[in-house]
């Protein structure tokens, strides 16, 4: 396949990225406002823990594993940046 065209598809995918990273930051945004109102914590590493060996378990190609992780420890990082963000609002 030609660079242009492999790139084309690449865009595509990263606007279908965006579309689902504004949705988990719509839910965050429930989130937070929970924690809002309950004083909870912003980090939960139970979830967090849950959230990685389900990840983990979804990732086909383990090659891709550790590439794939950390971009959601950067996800999750930023997440809790957004929160704290709010809460300190
Ligand atoms: C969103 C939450 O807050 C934090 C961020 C998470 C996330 O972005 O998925 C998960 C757990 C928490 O450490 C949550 O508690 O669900």
């Amino acid at each position: 396949m030609e660079l242009q065209q492999t790139r084309k598809k690449i865009d595509e995918i990263d606007a279908e990225l965006i579309a689902l990273l504004e949705m988990r930051m719509n839910l965050v945004g429930e989130v937070v406002r929970f924690k809002q109102a309950t004083g909870k914590a912003i980090l939960d590493k139970t979830r967090e823990a849950e959230q990685t060996k389900r990840l983990k378990s979804l990732i086909k190609n383990k090659e891709y594993e550790e590439t794939i992780l950390h971009t959601f420890e950067s996800i999750l990082t930023y997440s809790k940046e957004y929160q704290a963000g709010k809460l300190s609002e």
